[in-house]
């Protein structure tokens, strides 16, 4: 067990998906109804129905375990694409609804503050993980074209968020656009 908490054990990245599939676990049986848990559904709904955790809640955490097995510490594109969505679309929600009031032209349900704070944010979030994992000597990276690669990453990931999110939601499409973009532009 001692093995699995050191980060280059064959093991590790499973262990460390067991925080995000332990919580898949809760939202599927609370989304279902088998259990109830009011606090939970509560404090990841809307409006309070328990169904709604099958949809934004439960694919933030398939995203977390995805990242987490398939990228782990070796890959920057994990790290990215979680920058992206739990950092970018984060804090697009949070400066959207109290600073959007300039709407952007092809989706009014979205804004110009809420994309520019999902921008800024999300590449800041995603350059900081970078440079921890540098120092921690997992990735080896030269910082020049990181950050144009970064910021490339992060206004593809942008700008799919401001998309009318009716057909994938965004906790799909905004990961799923991160690690397109970022495999394409880092390569690994
Ligand atoms: C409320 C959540 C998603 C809904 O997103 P949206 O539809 O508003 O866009 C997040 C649900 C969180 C889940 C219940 C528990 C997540 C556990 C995870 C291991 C915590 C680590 C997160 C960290 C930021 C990487
Ligand atoms: N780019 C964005 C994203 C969200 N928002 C605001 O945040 C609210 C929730 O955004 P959303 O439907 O993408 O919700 P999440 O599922 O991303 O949290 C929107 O209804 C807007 O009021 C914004 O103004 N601009």
């Amino acid at each position: 067990m001692a093995d699995l908490q050191i980060s280059t054990s064959a093991g590790a990245r499973y262990f460390a998906s067991l925080v995000p599939s332990l919580n898949c676990l809760r939202l599927v049986l609370n989304g279902l109804s088998f259990t109830t848990d009011e606090g939970l559904t509560k404090s990841v709904s809307r409006l309070g129905k328990p169904e709604e955790l099958l949809k934004g809640p439960l694919y933030y955490v398939l995203v977390l375990i995805l990242c987490a097995i398939l990228f782990w510490r070796e890959s920057p594109i994990g790290m990215i694409s979680l920058a992206m969505m739990c950092g970018g679309d984060g804090i697009a929600d949070i400066m959207g609804r109290r600073f959007g009031s300039v709407k952007i032209p092809y989706n009014p349900e979205k804004s110009l503050a809420g994309s520019i704070s999902m921008f800024l944010f999300g590449f800041l979030v995603s350059i900081g993980m970078l440079y921890y994992f540098v120092a921690l000597g997992y990735i080896q990276l030269e910082w020049v074209p990181t950050v144009e690669r970064v910021a490339l990453v992060a206004f593809v990931a942008t700008l799919v968020e401001s998309l009318p999110n009716r057909i994938v939601d965004d906790n799909i499409s905004v990961p799923l656009a991160s690690m397109v973009t970022s495999f394409l532009v880092f390569g690994y």
